[in-house]
């Protein structure tokens, strides 16, 4: 069923997210557990989760901080630096709780100074995943400082996905929260084992929101925000139907503190309004029967894992974002805070809908 006022879907899940811990954790994993019915845990804590031990201990640490009645699933991955061994995918695979890898290039973005310094070193693990059939989750930006941040991801494109997809062919390959056409192009045009994550914030704003009129650190992500083109080819390619992107929202909570100051954080918190602000997307391109392809259905056919029996409605009750979320010993500013957002999303119980 489809009308203006409300939709329902397969439940969705999150296949890009950032839980934190601790304190931290514990104030925001209830706003993902809400309504998603899994999620693919980004390994970026301090010290990162590199080793299978890790992730099956975060993962208790994240299971203990839900609502007693949530059947909400974390899907655990690990963060390969040039010290990351083939056995450890093999005990990762086994485990049953590991479901990728993340390579983040040494330096490209929040927490990622353990990553890795030269790919290519990394074959033999690359080519343990792709026996395993797991997926590897790239941020895809270079590091190089000669290179503009407005550019590096599609430099990243160029010098290091093309290579890797010829140099492992058949592996499973997700670019995380792609920003540009080149990376749309890329994806459209490559192999079928090639798919990304779009995040809602990519979609509804371009780098204006973050530099016109006064910078707003609450904007501030990476990959940074981009032109207007670019945001109109990310819409083009979400409301396509094209299997090979999916939700993935990033939802990065930083503290106030640590994004309002003169030299802020990357990352953006979008957790508490997820669904929505997707929806919101959708609906502006007039293409809300395209959401649940995107958000329920890509995903885990990409991942192999089978789709989610709950069901979600999406109505029309516009309701306001609070100003502020508390946030371990300090407050987290929502992306929307104090606006209106149209669209609520909650679990279907049976009856409804
Ligand atoms: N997206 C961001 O701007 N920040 C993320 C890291 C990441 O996904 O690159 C974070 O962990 O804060
Ligand atoms: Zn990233
Ligand atoms: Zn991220």
């Amino acid at each position: 069923m489809t009308t203006r006022n409300e939709i329902e879907l397969i439940q969705p899940d999150d296949w890009h997210l950032h839980l934190r811990d601790g304190p931290e954790l514990a104030a925001v994993v209830g706003f993902s557990a809400r309504i998603f019915g899994r999620a693919i845990v980004m390994p970026n804590l301090r010290p990162p989760v590199t080793t299978t031990e890790q992730a099956l201990a975060y993962r208790d640490r994240i299971r203990a901080a839900l609502p007693s009645d949530s059947r909400f699933q974390p899907l655990m991955t690990l963060y390969l630096t040039d010290r990351t061994a083939p056995e450890e995918i093999e005990r990762a695979k086994a485990s049953g709780a590991v479901f990728a890898c993340k390579l983040y290039p040494a330096g490209a973005t929040t927490h990622a100074d353990q990553g890795v310094t030269d790919i290519w070193r990394l074959q033999p693990v690359f080519e343990a995943m792709r026996a395993v059939e797991m997926p590897l989750l790239i941020h895809g930006e270079v590091v190089d400082p000669q290179v503009d941040i407005f550019d590096r991801e599609s430099a990243f494109i160029e010098q290091v996905l093309r290579p890797l997809i010829k140099r492992v062919p058949g592996l499973k390959i997700v670019l995380e929260h792609v920003t540009t056409a080149e990376a749309v192009n890329a994806v459209r045009s490559g192999p079928e084992t090639l798919a990304a994550t779009i995040t809602a914030h990519h979609l509804l704003y371009n780098r204006n929101a973050m530099l016109a009129g006064g910078i707003r650190p609450h904007f501030y992500c990476l990959p940074v925000l981009k032109r207007e083109r670019h945001r109109l080819v990310l819409i083009e390619a979400v409301t396509s139907g094209d299997p090979r992107f999916f939700l993935g929202t990033d939802s990065a909570p930083h503290s106030r503190r640590a994004k309002e100051m003169a030299c802020g954080c990357a990352g953006i918190f979008t957790a508490h309004a997820a669904l929505e602000l997707y929806a919101e997307v959708f609906e502006q391109a007039g293409a809300l029967d395209r959401l649940e392809g995107f958000a329920s259905r890509h995903g885990p056919d990409f991942y192999g894992l089978p789709r989610n029996l709950g069901r979600v409605c999406l109505r029309k009750e516009p309701w306001t974002v609070p100003s502020i979320y508390e946030f371990g010993d300090d407050r987290l500013i929502p992306l929307r805070a104090n606006e209106t957002i149209a669209w609520h999303s909650a679990l279907c119980s049976p009856n409804r809908c």
